[in-house]
């Protein structure tokens, strides 16, 4: 457990939405904190909230009730300001920054510490070095945003939110439009910035697998159950994650495997038996999805895969046992 004092406190919070006299409560006792040196992914199905309540939490949009504070203080005591040097916001905006270079962008970042005309000083200059260097695209100063890589582009926006030198920083779907390399780089990247800048960082994903390896704690949000907070494998081995998606009784979620998979609803019977884990997980992946139901005891009653190693595919039915050397023939003879 993190005893530290938390960066950001929610008690008892509702959010929502307030137009004119009508207001659309999209939570309601949402209680929650975030710790220096942290990770944090939110998770959630499409509409759980998770924008709101970053929104929320970024003050761009006020609670409907309860408490926020921000280092002990109420969120909304803060001038524009003090907010902008205590919270730094990366959005998930593809059409941001168009003319300026990377540098200048992540310049830009400095206004909360610069004076009016945002003349920056050495110290700026070095801080920007800094961050530019932290997220290792110092190579890239020079270069216009509107020629960057989805994923470069990425670490520009994390650069221009590391100089504002805030304790708190909360990024909306980071990892949206980036391929398997940079997803991986970019979460890797916001863990090592939360440990090594001793930053609290909440960000919200789709990303599950990702999230799974690298969060220190989830918040898990759904419309049914609210916010579910805790360090991440306490959640999973607790089987918290098959309560992320309940709206859809189809899909289960595999402790083994730390992804989700269709709920099998496999019409025929088959004893499987593997050398090791790894050859049963992909035996078991590939007769589920030929409509085979798994069983680990041998019957009679069934035939038995028997998988030594990927050429060795030994399929006995009534009518004697039979050698496949490859999963495309198996499958052709199950
Ligand atoms: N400006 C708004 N006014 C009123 N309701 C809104 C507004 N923006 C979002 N909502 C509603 O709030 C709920 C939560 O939406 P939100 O965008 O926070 O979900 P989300 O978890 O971020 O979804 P996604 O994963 O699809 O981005 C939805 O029912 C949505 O329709």
């Amino acid at each position: 457990m993190n005893h530290s004092t938390p960066i950001i406190e929610g008690c008892d919070l509702s959010i929502g939405y307030r137009s004119g006299k009508q207001v659309k409560t999209v939570h309601r006792h949402l209680n929650f904190s975030l710790h220096r040196g942290e990770l944090t992914c939110l998770l959630g199905a499409n509409g759980a909230g998770k924008s709101t309540l970053l929104r929320t939490l970024a003050a761009t949009q006020m609670p409907l009730e309860g408490s926020l504070k921000l280092l002990g203080r109420p969120i909304a005591s803060y001038s524009e300001r003090e907010r902008s040097r205590t919270i730094g916001v990366v959005l998930t905006d593809k059409t941001q920054a168009g003319g300026l270079t990377v540098y200048e962008l992540v310049a830009l970042g400095r206004q909360p510490h610069t004076g009016f005309f945002g003349r920056l000083h050495a110290r700026d200059h070095e801080v920007i070095r800094h961050a530019l260097q932290a997220v290792g695209i110092t190579h890239k100063a020079q270069t216009y945003t509107s020629e960057l890589s989805d994923g470069e582009r990425q670490k520009a926006m994390i650069a221009k939110a590391l100089v504002q030198e805030c304790p708190l920083i909360l990024l909306d779907e980071p990892t949206a439009f980036l391929d398997v390399t940079s997803r991986i780089e970019t979460m890797n990247l916001l863990h090592r910035l939360a440990v090594e800048e001793q930053k609290a960082i909440l960000l919200s994903t789709h990303d599950i697998e990702q999230a799974l390896i690298l969060a220190d704690r989830l918040w898990l949000l759904t419309r049914e159950g609210g916010l579910e907070c805790g360090v991440t494998e306490d959640l999973i081995l607790h089987n918290r994650m098959d309560s992320l998606f309940p709206q859809n009784k189809n899909i289960r979620f595999d402790l083994m495997h730390g992804g989700y998979s269709p709920i099998v609803s496999g019409q025929k019977s088959v004893c499987l038996q593997a050398d090791d884990e790894m050859l049963r997980h992909w035996a078991q992946n590939a007769l589920n999805r030929n409509n085979c139901f798994c069983l680990s005891e041998l019957s009679d009653d069934y035939p038995t895969v028997r998988i030594t190693s990927p050429e060795n595919i030994l399929l006995t039915t009534s009518q004697g046992t039979y050698t496949c050397t490859s999963f495309d023939e198996l499958l052709q003879n199950i």
